[in-house]
């Protein structure tokens, strides 16, 4: 038998759930024990991690998955067929642990006041280093997975002034908003990750380091090989495209495996929702004014009087409007393009959906600078549409709103 160096991160798994993961009992010397912390090695080699698709794939057959429906996300991503090499397989499940631990951070009674707003960045009095707030700690998290993946060149996060080189011959890029709507924390509102996956650009292999990651980083959103978010709520979502179509999967806690929950996610052409800030009113142009108006009275191509949902938490808004329709926006020069537009445009799209900067399509606008801000809205096609048919819908008046 080929011999294996996979390093699995721990998980708890109920004895009930033992039963589906046979792998784990009946071949234990192709694995090693589990390790902790950041010592714990990745499968760096590309030997490796061809084996570790076929792990996934010999785990689902001898679980007879086909037989009680549960179909792990590396399960699920081993099977995608030709258009997901084993390397991306690495990729996400490397990805998937640094959400896990993220989860589980948000969650926890230790890290109540950890938020954005709460945090006092002077010096605790102490000899110890103050805590951090989360999204620098979210961030460090996945640094560290993708570094243990051994499959990423460059992480490029919202959370950094540059990108980070990890490592020349990785095949991906990957850009992340390791925390968004953090601002929110403190009240236990949702938050979520948001991450995009590029092929390394290795035709700028030759240049300084410094200038290849930023160039790799600034990639069009219609280059993406997959993206997609984690929303921390009720419920752990896992929602991602691997370029055919847009699939979730919920954290089950007794086995602590991301689970396929909804295949194939269709956003529904029409909603009856839109989201929004609308304590903005009075600075948005005309047109955006006037669209809101038409449609919350009925009087939009839709005749039915929409309603207003807004948690001012991206991820939490697009995991809603993914499911019900509608239209999820941010109309002033807010979000990245970079961390937040492009991977979340290329999610909506898969799901049948549309993504739009009001007067463009999101995937098809060429980055410039890696924190570029743009407006944003995302959602269903027809609503989109017919928002944008208003023309003037973009809201240039930006003061600085103190929340
Ligand atoms: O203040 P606004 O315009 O309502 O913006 C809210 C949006 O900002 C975010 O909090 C992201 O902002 P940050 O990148 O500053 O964290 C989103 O989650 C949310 O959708």
């Amino acid at each position: 038998m080929q011999s294996l160096t996979l390093t699995l991160y721990p998980t708890s798994v109920s004895p009930s759930r033992l039963k589906l993961y046979p792998l784990r009992q009946t071949l234990p010397s192709v694995l090693s024990p589990p390790t902790v912390g950041n010592n714990r090695r990745g499968m760096a080699s590309r030997g490796d991690s061809a084996s570790f698709k076929s792990l996934a794939t010999h785990q689902t057959s001898t679980s007879g998955d086909d037989g009680d429906g549960y179909c792990t996300l590396v399960d699920f991503a081993g099977r995608e067929g030709a258009n997901v090499g084993d390397d991306l397989v690495v990729l996400l499940y490397h990805l998937q642990h640094a959400c896990k631990r993220i989860a589980s951070l948000v969650s926890s009674p230790y890290n109540s006041s950890l938020g954005k707003l709460s945090v006092n960045s002077s010096s605790t009095g102490s000899d110890r280093d103050a805590p951090k707030p989360l999204d620098i700690v979210s961030n460090g998290i996945i640094l560290s997975s993708l570094r243990n993946s051994g499959k990423v060149a460059v992480m490029a996060s919202e959370e950094d002034d540059t990108p980070t080189w990890i490592k020349d011959d990785g095949p991906y890029v990957v850009v992340v908003d390791p925390l968004d709507g953090s601002r929110n924390i403190d009240a236990s509102i949702p938050t979520g990750t948001i991450f995009g996956v590029y092929n390394r650009l290795v035709e700028l292999d030759h240049l300084p380091v410094a200038e290849k990651a930023e160039l790799n980083s600034l990639q069009r959103g219609n280059r993406l090989v997959a993206s997609g978010y984690v929303l921390y709520s009720s419920a752990t979502i896992l929602c991602v495209t691997l370029g055919s179509g847009a699939h979730a999967f919920t954290l089950d806690h007794s086995t602590g495996e991301f689970v396929l929950t909804h295949q194939n996610i269709k956003i529904p052409t029409r909603g009856q929702i839109y989201s929004v800030n609308d304590a903005r009113y009075f600075d948005w142009p005309e047109g955006l004014r006037k669209y809101i108006d038409t449609v919350r009275q009925g009087k939009g191509q839709n005749p039915k009087k929409y309603s207003a949902r807004y948690i001012c938490s991206l991820v939490a808004d697009l995991h809603r409007t993914l499911l019900y329709g509608g239209v999820a926006m941010n109309p002033r020069d807010h979000l990245r393009l970079v961390y937040e537009g492009n991977p979340l445009a290329y999610l909506v799209e898969q799901a049948g959906g549309k993504a739009s900067d009001g007067k463009r399509e999101i995937l098809s606008i060429q980055p410039v600078k890696l924190h570029q801000r743009l407006p944003l809205f995302l959602g269903s096609v027809e609503d989109v549409t017919e928002l944008e048919s208003y023309g003037d819908v973009q809201q240039t008046v930006n003061p600085g709103y103190e929340v």
